[in-house]
């Protein structure tokens, strides 16, 4: 199963909460430009895997290869050029963004924490990725509650890839949407997947989204992986 020439290569994860086995020797991988969607019953590990994977959460076993290096042994400070290529999409759309934050700051805010925010043509990279993800630039003015839940995570799509990231790892990016407007979104990010590039690690509970949208799947149960298949 290992890729050495994998974007993401992960293998045999293992997290752990005490007593409590969340992640039990799992191991992927994931080429740039393709989709693997990761799906299971709730608690079986999923939400574990990918904070190991994000290095949000230090996994107590195996390795996590990205871009051909070892995440697991990196220090904060090492980690700290990498993180920008990784960058997660969560699944409640305002709760992605801070209340107070106009639009326009908030899909800015990454390039500002990481110390890249170019004043002279940063704005008009911010209406550009607003334009991309089919926002109306002018709303960028606004605040979180003033735009739908569509909207929102439109505005969160754009604020994963002003980083210019190489994989989203995406956290059931439509399940809190309406039924109407999830494929809008999907159509989206698989637009965005061809023209960039880019790999997507995808939480996803609903197998029709999973079939239709993703490369391979695989399925976790009890912190293992049960099954893979190819969408
Ligand atoms: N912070 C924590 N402390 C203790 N146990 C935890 C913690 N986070 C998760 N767990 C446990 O680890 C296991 C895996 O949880 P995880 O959230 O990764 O699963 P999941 O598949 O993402 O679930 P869901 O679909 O409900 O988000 C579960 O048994 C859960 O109770």
């Amino acid at each position: 199963m290992n890729r050495p020439h994998a974007l993401l290569d992960v293998r045999d994860l293992v997290v752990r909460y005490g007593p409590v086995t969340a992640v039990d020797h799992v191991s992927f991988a994931l080429d740039a430009g393709e989709t693997l969607a990761l799906n299971g019953p709730s608690g079986c590990g999923k939400s574990s895997t990918v904070a190991a994977v994000l290095q949000l959460r230090r996994p107590e076993g195996g390795q996590v290869l990205f871009e051909g290096r070892e995440l697991t042994t990196l220090t904060e400070r090492e980690l700290r050029p990498l993180r920008p290529r990784m960058q997660p999409v969560f699944q409640d759309p305002y709760g992605s963004l801070s209340p107070r934050h106009r639009i326009r700051d908030a899909v800015a805010e990454p390039l500002r924490v990481q110390g890249r925010w170019d004043a002279t043509a940063g704005p008009a990279r911010v209406a550009e990725l607003l334009d991309r993800v089919g926002l109306d630039p002018a709303y960028g003015d606004r605040l979180p509650h003033e735009l739908s839940g569509g909207q929102c995570q439109r505005a969160g799509i754009a604020r994963a890839l002003i980083s210019e990231p190489r994989l989203l790892v995406l956290d059931e990016p439509v399940s809190a949407l309406d039924p109407s407007v999830r494929a809008g979104v999907l159509n989206l990010l698989a637009d965005l997947q061809d023209e960039l590039g880019l790999a997507y690690l995808f939480i996803c509970h609903d197998r029709a989204v999973v079939r239709h949208f993703a490369d391979r799947a695989i399925e976790m149960r009890d912190g293992r992986v049960t099954e893979v298949t190819r969408a």
